[in-house]
């Protein structure tokens, strides 16, 4: 369950403001809008990476962030992705036993000693997901998680989302794909100038928009 209100954060230029929002536990939520709107620091406003300026998050579970760098760990690909288990006191051993389907299902189970700083811009976001998934948490919060993949591994990646989704977990997506967003979504927040213009089940979103704004960015017309 995540909760806000009356969010505001003030950047040099920049204001994001969003009235009452509420997610229930077990809900795909997936955010578009234009490059600057202010997806991503929604986003770390509700994953509590950062604080408002006013108005509150609450945030129930175990909650993960996926940003958008990719980070990874000067490790093998290995104790990357066992790190968050080990963090809570998993073993080694059994930590590796955990995330070998996760990582044999992204691709990357023949580069397990692979220093995972060597990996390619899509082998790490891969890899990063897998670290994420392995920690099983009750929220995830994804910044354009698919960015930059091929093809295939946006299909991997999605897999394993609506997978993670299919047992129970609340995930946030943001994302520059419409079609993944209305693939994805179970409800759509369009942001922009720092405002949800509009926010619907994800369907009824794309196919029926009810604001012209909406209208006119999910048929690319929008100029900016
Ligand atoms: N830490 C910061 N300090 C100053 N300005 C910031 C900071 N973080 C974000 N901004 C500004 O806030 C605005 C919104 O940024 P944000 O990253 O949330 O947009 P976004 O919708 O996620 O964009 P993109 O799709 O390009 O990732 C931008 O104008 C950005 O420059």
């Amino acid at each position: 369950m995540i909760r806000s209100k009356g969010l505001v954060r003030r950047y040099p230029g920049f204001e994001l403001t969003v009235e009452a929002l509420e997610v229930p536990p077990g809900r795909f939520v997936t955010v578009i809008g234009p490059s600057g709107a202010g997806k991503s620091t929604l986003l770390r406003l509700l994953a509590g990476l950062e604080r408002p300026d006013r108005g509150r998050v609450e945030l129930q579970g175990r909650a993960v962030f996926l940003d958008q760098d990719r980070t990874v760990l000067d490790r093998s690909v290995l104790a990357n992705a066992t790190f968050g288990l080990e963090l809570r006191g998993v073993r080694r051993r059994e930590a590796a036993r955990r995330v070998r389907p996760w990582l044999e299902r992204v691709g990357l189970a023949d580069k397990l000693a692979q220093p995972a700083v060597s990996l390619s811009g899509g082998e790490r976001a891969r890899l990063a997901l897998v670290r994420a998934l392995a920690i099983e948490p009750d929220v995830l919060f994804l910044d354009e998680p698919t960015q930059a993949l091929d093809p295939g591994n946006v299909d991997r990646v999605e897999g394993l989302l609506r997978e993670a989704h299919g047992q129970g977990r609340t995930i946030v997506l943001v994302t520059h794909n419409l079609y993944q967003a209305r693939r994805l979504g179970q409800e759509t927040w369009f942001l922009l100038g720092g405002r949800i213009v509009e926010r619907a089940p994800s369907e009824r979103l794309f196919v029926r928009p009810r604001e012209a704004l909406t209208r006119a960015y999910v048929a690319g017309e929008m100029v900016y």
